[in-house]
């Protein structure tokens, strides 16, 4: 047994697959484990064993013979070796802390191949780059953190696939004005998550959520819940630096769409900004709207897209699963006054943010929509669109409906390697070529990548 009383056994690390584990056999079983580089000899912990899974899960607690690019964990919070030593378990979001950032971006190269390989059985080139003016550790990238709160209010993030709540201070992967804002130092017991954001421009944004049935009749309870912590806040708010936007919010967990929300400062939203090839742009982005989560993301993405893309004068557009408009701004810059670019998004606060920013811009028409009901209403055709599903993918609905729409260029955003991989075979199928893709490594020290890819039709 283990440290924390798990069973243990010692196997020789394969491959690393989909997901960040490494690819492990033991007894004729698989099992997934974290926290290892492939060809070490480890000891690992099993966090998932049942008899009759058909895999286990395990974290390595022991390193027998280690990688040469196996590095001390920048974090001891993530450290599995530290962390299962002192009975604990690694928090999850820095899984490849252990890795030499050059061997993680290899890793994901393989990973990348491999999955399209795989799934969509494409053989795909993809060399996985650093964004510009990246930290040398990849640290400090992200705009936006989320984390736990435990009964005794105390701040914390969950092991992988764990309830548990592990006490978390300063986050090494969020933006130093994130860590600045010393949030475990608030108020925080009776809630349940604190979200907070960093903008362009340098204004932070908090917010104190609570999950709680909201119906009628716990209306008035929940304001009073909130009226009732907004006192306690108030006095500690003014400390926090550069604070734009305070929110306090109740989530029914039940129905998403069901909040109440109060608000503490003037501002309700942040103001993001970006200059891409040239043009400066800012949006406006609400408090728990999306927004992309690397400094740079905004930036590298849209102008890897524009470059794919090339948007002339007057064509006519759209941007599925648009957000706010990162991608509707430069395609609108790019199509100009005579063309028109179709901006469609479901979340009805994104959507309204989306609203706001391209208010004056009569080339833009904003949709609040599913992607899959658009395009089923959809009387016309475009002549380039950009597609940036969530980590789901757009699926064999959205992907037929576009086939028919017989769309020239299409420009797929993904974060996910497997979905991008069914998504970019039933294209393929369909009669597109799949002209070029590029990766970035747009969260380091984790196992997530980010994929921009052209499709153009074949012309017969
Ligand atoms: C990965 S984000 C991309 C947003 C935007 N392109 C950007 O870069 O800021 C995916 C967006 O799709 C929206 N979304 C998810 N499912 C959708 C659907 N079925 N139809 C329309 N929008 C959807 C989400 O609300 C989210 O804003």
């Amino acid at each position: 047994m283990s440290e924390n009383n798990l069973p243990r056994v010692r196997v020789e690390l394969g491959p690393m697959a989909h997901g960040g584990h490494c690819v492990a056999r033991h007894e004729g079983r698989v099992i997934f484990v974290r926290h290892g580089i492939p060809g070490e000899v480890v000891t690992v912990a099993l966090t998932d064993a049942g008899e009759k899974s058909r895999f286990w899960r395990g974290d390595v607690i022991q390193v027998h013979r280690a990688s040469e690019h196996r590095r001390t964990h920048f974090w001891l919070a993530a450290d599995s070796l530290k962390t299962h030593a002192a009975r604990n378990l690694p928090v999850g979001g820095a899984e490849y802390g252990h890795i030499h950032l050059p061997h993680q971006r290899r890793l994901k190269n393989q990973v990348f191949r491999d999955t399209l390989n795989r799934i969509g059985k494409l053989q795909v080139e993809a060399y996985v780059e650093e964004l510009p003016d990246e930290d040398p550790q990849g640290l400090g990238w992200r705009t936006r953190s989320s984390f736990a709160i435990g009964p005794t209010g105390v701040m914390g993030m969950h092991p992988h696939r764990s309830n548990r709540i592990s006490a978390v201070k300063n986050f090494p992967l969020a933006h130093p004005r994130i860590n600045e804002l010393k949030l475990w130092t608030l108020p925080l017991r009776g809630a349940q998550r604190i979200h907070a954001a960093t903008s362009a421009e340098g204004e932070n944004l908090v917010v104190l959520e609570w999950l709680h049935r909201i119906t009628r009749s716990t209306t008035e309870v929940v304001k009073q819940q909130l009226d009732s912590y907004a006192e306690q806040l108030h006095p500690v708010l003014s400390e926090l630096p550069n604070l734009n936007v305070a929110l306090l919010m109740v989530s029914d967990p039940k129905h998403p769409s069901r909040r109440q929300l109060l608000t503490l400062t003037e501002n309700t939203a942040l103001t993001e900004t970006a200059t891409i090839d040239g043009t400066d742009y800012s949006w406006q982005v609400s408090a728990d709207g999306f927004w992309q989560i690397h400094r740079n993301a905004p930036a590298t993405l849209a102008t890897a897209m524009l470059e794919m893309l090339q948007p002339e004068a007057g064509q006519h557009v759209a941007d599925l699963y648009a957000g706010a408009g990162l991608f509707t701004a430069v395609l609108a810059t790019a199509v100009g006054e005579t063309g028109r670019v179709d901006s469609v998004e479901a979340s009805p606060i994104t959507s309204a943010d989306a609203a706001t920013n391209f208010a004056h811009q009569p080339q833009v028409q904003v949709t609040r929509a599913m992607v899959e009901t658009f395009l089923k209403r959809a009387k016309t055709s475009w002549d380039a669109i950009v597609l940036d599903p969530p980590r789901a993918g757009a699926g064999p609905e959205v992907i037929a409906a576009l086939v028919a729409k017989d769309i020239p260029k299409i420009c797929y955003v993904s974060c996910d390697p497997a979905s991008f991989a069914r998504d970019a075979a039933d294209l393929v199928q369909a009669g597109y070529s799949l002209e070029e893709v590029r990766v970035f490594d747009m969260y380091p020290n984790t196992h997530h990548m980010e994929s921009v890819s052209l499709f153009t039709r074949k012309v017969v």
